[in-house]
């Protein structure tokens, strides 16, 4: 089967990174996207404080704004928590669900993944939602089961592909400068294309899905090549505008 072409998507997740005086890089990324067009979507994912200020920075720009995390609710008494509508408010456009970091930290499970995407489409929003292996599920030759499982936990019915984003993030990768091999890469995406396909159709097949783990402008070509890697979510090199418009360079016009 030939893949069709789906537009791929740069995100950056800047985590718990990031005060007022960042969001110049995030401004320049938007510069210089508007004298070179990047031939991708690209986003960002600040911080919740950073985002009213972020979207009003780029406003002139092609640059797109997306929270970390949402509360499964609209509002209510939730101290410290933000709701999807909220981030919608604010200006995002999309949001992560399920990062490894909430899920292991936060005690997230599959079916909170799955409210709170439930939660970012109540809320207008796409639903970028992470799935990815630990190191010892690895060892243990669990890379497709453990992916399989989340993916058919997280990912709640009727997801569309204009509003759900499928980001593969092996937990071992995340910040730590290792990456799997491209054949790697290759196999897990043909199976989350797979499962997608198998459970949404057609918008199973329009579905983007991204890499992410280490991603860095001297290893993201060879993993943007990869069939079935639709773009990428980048941490720790999506915070200096260099790194980052190094990486979404990857994706020619
Ligand atoms: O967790 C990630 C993005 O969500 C990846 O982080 P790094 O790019 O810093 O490895």
């Amino acid at each position: 089967m030939t893949e069709p072409k789906v537009r791929a998507l740069v995100a950056g997740n800047w985590k718990m990174n990031g005060l007022r005086a960042g969001i110049a890089e995030a401004e320049a990324v938007g510069r210089a996207l508007n004298e070179t067009p990047a031939g991708a979507d690209v986003m960002i994912c600040p911080p919740a404080t950073l985002l009213g200020p972020m979207v009003a920075a780029l406003g002139d720009s092609t640059v797109h704004v997306g929270g970390q995390d949402c509360h499964v609710n609209v509002s209510g008494a939730f101290t410290g928590d933000v709701s999807a509508e909220m981030l919608a408010d604010a200006g995002a456009t999309a949001v992560i669900v399920g990062h490894s970091e909430r899920r292991s930290l936060h005690g997230e499970l599959d079916r909170d993944v799955r409210a709170k995407a439930e939660a970012a489409h109540r809320a207008g929003l796409s639903a970028i939602v992470c799935v990815g292996e630990t190191a010892g599920e690895r060892a243990a030759a669990l890379t497709q089961t453990v992916v399989s499982r989340q993916l058919a936990g997280s990912l709640p019915d009727g997801a569309r592909a204009a509003n759900t984003v499928v980001a593969y993030e092996p937990v071992w990768a995340i910040g730590t400068g290792l990456t799997p091999t491209v054949e790697d890469v290759a196999k897990v995406h043909a199976a989350i294309r797979k499962a997608l396909v198998a459970r949404f159709g057609a918008e199973g097949q329009g579905m983007r899905i991204l890499y992410g783990g280490s991603v860095k402008p001297q290893n993201a070509r060879e993993l943007m090549a990869v069939p079935d890697v639709n773009g990428a979510l980048v941490g720790g090199a999506s915070l200096k505008a260099a790194d980052f418009l190094g990486i979404i360079a990857a994706y020619q016009p």
